[in-house]
């Protein structure tokens, strides 16, 4: 489970997250949604270690890693799939699975990756470049796993990509729930965000407004959208 307390974070002067305690409970999706510039990049950028002005205390399955160096929380379990995916694209889907360093004992083998995502055995010889923009996403989650991350940190997987992809990013996240691991991510896509995950967090200036379930953003989706502007 990810706990975070009271988590502050500064760019200078400028207090961009305030009091942010939230909960992940391991093998569930939850989102982060909010208006542009509301905090939710600089969040995941904290519980990666990332950003470091910033306070307050993060847990990870009961240790304490506010303090971990960026390097060390792969360690621990927690990975990052950034919006723009990382992969290499000069390079091939299998030589992307195959680069990442393995950080602990929860790394999946190759073939296991392979029976969970056939696409990418299909392929393998590609370079990143040929791959649509939801195997991208595949690939960019796959790499993570192959780390032996538990927990995803995903910054908006959907973003740009057309609506049938968007329901492939679904499959994807409900394929890694359904091998146990914890995701959260950024997402405006509302209807999205209720088909793939368990909960949310409305984040509104920095500060969590609001933790809803599924029943609660479909009851009030109207006025939702209208919040965050879409
Ligand atoms: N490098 C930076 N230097 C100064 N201020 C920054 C920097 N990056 C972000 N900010 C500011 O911090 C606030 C939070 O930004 P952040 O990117 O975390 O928001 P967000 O919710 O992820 O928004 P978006 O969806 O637009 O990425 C915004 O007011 C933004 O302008």
């Amino acid at each position: 489970m990810l706990r975070v307390r009271d988590l502050n974070a500064w760019y200078g002067e400028a207090r961009v997250l305030r009091d942010v305690s939230l909960d992940v409970e391991t093998g569930t999706i939850v989102t982060l949604v909010g208006r542009n510039g509301a905090g939710k990049t600089t969040l995941l950028r904290c519980l990666m270690g990332l950003h470091r002005q910033q306070r307050g205390d993060i847990t990870y399955d009961d240790h304490p890693i506010h303090r971990l160096a960026p390097h060390k929380r792969p360690k621990r379990g927690i990975g990052w799939v950034p919006d723009d995916r990382g992969i290499y694209t000069s390079l091939t889907v299998e030589e992307n699975l195959t680069l990442p360093p393995r950080s602990n004992d929860d790394a999946w083998p190759l073939g296991r990756v392979y029976e969970t995502f056939p696409v990418l055995r299909e392929r393998r010889r590609y370079p990143g470049t040929r791959l649509s923009g939801g195997e991208q996403q595949m690939l960019a989650i796959a790499r993570m796993l192959r780390t032996g991350a538990r927990l995803l940190l995903c910054d908006e997987p959907t973003e740009g990509l057309a609506p049938i992809l968007v329901r492939q990013i679904a499959e994807i996240l409900h394929t890694v729930r359904e091998h146990g691991v914890t995701v959260l991510l950024i997402e405006q896509n509302l209807q999205f965000a209720t088909t793939v995950a368990d909960r949310h967090y409305l984040l509104a200036e920095g500060r969590i407004a609001e933790s809803l379930d599924n029943s609660e953003v479909e009851a009030r989706q109207h006025e939702l959208l209208e919040y965050l502007g879409i």
